[in-house]
């Protein structure tokens, strides 16, 4: 049997008295493209915090392609794309040297970025099509731009395994297809790919996979499946139900995030 990529076992994690993670399991293969779906709190991010082993669970254990979290942070297989409000996007760096950063992990901040480094930056800009805002403040691109600059981090440092917080929060249609496209095509590459989002109607062209989370582990399925009404009732509430039947829909939150363009970057 392969290897599971993400590979979460049992693992239950507290805040003080807050239980954010109840014995939640989750096993994703490689070169699949997993959504994580849950409601405000459902423990998501807290779930990825236990992925990227940033946060010891109380219970439980996770494993990346078999090994433990911290070495594969370490060696720069697992890569992240945090939600916006967790980056100072006023901070003076060019998005180039935010793709930089992937490089820094395997040779440590004080060596100079060698000619390979640079190489593996301009690749990994071309990748997500962000090569002319090589050397524009990071801060100054669109919501998708900047979503794009975190997963050229990752390809940087040739991340396999990327998770992604809420990609298509902000983004207008456009960028979210874009980033739907990318990671797509990542996940042909052999990527595998965790992505959470409020954003149901992106699941489908999307996702291989669906979780539906609710501090544990609800259901794990097709977007088909985990898309149905009374399944995501399981995780949203009843209210789910009535808005799925006023709009006729299996897809019944639409994101009511807001709007940027692309073009206005
Ligand atoms: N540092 C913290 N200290 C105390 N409680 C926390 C902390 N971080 C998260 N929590 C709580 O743990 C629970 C899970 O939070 P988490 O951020 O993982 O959820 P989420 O699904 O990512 O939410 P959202 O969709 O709003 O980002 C929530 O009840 C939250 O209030």
């Amino acid at each position: 049997m392969t290897t599971p990529a993400i590979q979460v076992t049992d693992v239950t994690v507290h805040y003080g008295e807050v239980l954010a993670l109840d014995h939640a399991s989750l096993s994703v293969a490689p070169g699949r493209v997993c959504g994580l779906i849950g409601m405000n709190g459902s423990g998501k991010s807290t779930m990825f915090g236990a992925i990227m082993g940033r946060l010891r669970p109380d219970t439980g254990n996770v494993l990346i392609n078999g090994e433990n979290p911290a070495k594969a942070r370490k060696q720069g297989t697992i890569g992240y794309v945090p939600q916006s409000e967790a980056v100072d996007w006023a901070f003076p760096l060019s998005v180039r040297d935010v793709v930089m950063m992937g490089r820094y992990g395997g040779m440590g901040i004080t060596r100079r970025p060698r000619r390979a480094d640079h190489d593996a930056v301009d690749r990994a800009l071309e990748r997500v099509e962000l090569t002319e805002f090589a050397g524009r403040q990071i801060g100054q691109l669109s919501g998708g731009q900047k979503k794009r600059a975190f997963v050229a981090r990752g390809i940087a440092q040739g991340a396999t395994t990327l998770l992604l917080d809420e990609p298509f929060a902000g983004v207008d249609k456009r960028s979210e297809a874009t980033m739907t496209r990318l990671l797509r095509e990542l996940a042909s590459d052999g990527a595998t790919i965790l992505v959470s989002t409020h954003d149901l109607h992106a699941l489908p062209a999307l996702a291989d996979e669906a979780v539906l989370l609710m501090r544990r582990v609800l259901m794990h399925g097709s977007p088909a499946e985990v898309l149905k009404p009374e399944n995501l009732a399981l995780a949203f509430g009843l209210d789910v139900l009535d808005r799925a039947e006023s709009q006729d829909s299996t897809e019944p939150q639409h994101s009511p995030h807001a709007q940027d363009s692309e073009d206005a970057a």
